[in-house]
């Protein structure tokens, strides 16, 4: 990923709104993490990390999880082919059997739930007990994927390209304990 100079991206800082307060995504994660603890009691799951957006939601939940769980992770992202077909290009496949384990995965966003339904189906062949995801975020729009949906929510957001808490502006930003976008007047 082609680096940004610190002008640009403090310039891209300026430009910014926050859609989503870091306060606002704390209560997020306690919310989702008090509805993940009540329906993994007693499983002992796998937690599947989707990278590199989920690392950021995973982090700030697992040290929320009262259930004893492992946790690994995944790396996948989502490209359009030159048929303008979405594609899901895998770069690190699980390197754990999880079959007859219920598997849950936490990523950042679901926005057109290409990757987590691809993930899910792929995953899915390898006969896991159950498997299940949890998002931070869920974007509102009706682009989404058919015949899938996420199974945890954190928060939803507006159909605009957001950044923070896991998730990127050209590779950076992801850092940011809220949720930002690009102002509408400085699009
Ligand atoms: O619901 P979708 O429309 O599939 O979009 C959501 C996915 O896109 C982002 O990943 P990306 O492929 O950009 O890679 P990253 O995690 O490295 O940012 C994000 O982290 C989700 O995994
Ligand atoms: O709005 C978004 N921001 C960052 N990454 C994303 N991947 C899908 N949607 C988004």
């Amino acid at each position: 990923m082609t680096q940004i100079s610190n002008q640009e991206i403090e310039k891209t800082l300026r430009n910014s709104e926050c859609l989503i307060s870091s306060i606002e995504v704390a209560a997020a994660y306690e919310r989702l993490a008090a509805q993940l603890n009540l329906s993994y009691a007693g499983l002992n799951p796998i937690v599947m990390v989707v990278m590199n957006g989920g690392l950021i939601p995973a982090g700030q939940l697992l040290t929320q999880l009262t259930f004893y769980h492992r946790m690994h992770y995944i790396h996948a992202s989502r490209y359009r082919d030159n048929q303008g077909t979405n594609e899901l290009n895998w770069k690190f496949k699980p390197d754990v059997s999880i079959e007859g384990e219920h598997v849950l995965l936490i990523d950042d966003i679901f926005d057109e739930g290409i990757t987590l339904k691809a993930v899910v189906e792929e995953l899915s062949k390898e006969k896991p007990l159950s498997i299940n995801s949890c998002v931070l975020l869920n974007k509102i729009h009706d682009r989404k994927v058919p015949d899938f949906n996420v199974d945890f929510v954190g928060i939803e957001v507006d159909d605009r390209y957001v950044y923070g808490c896991g998730m990127d502006f050209h590779g950076y930003l992801r850092h940011l304990p809220g949720i930002y976008a690009i102002k509408e007047d400085k699009l």
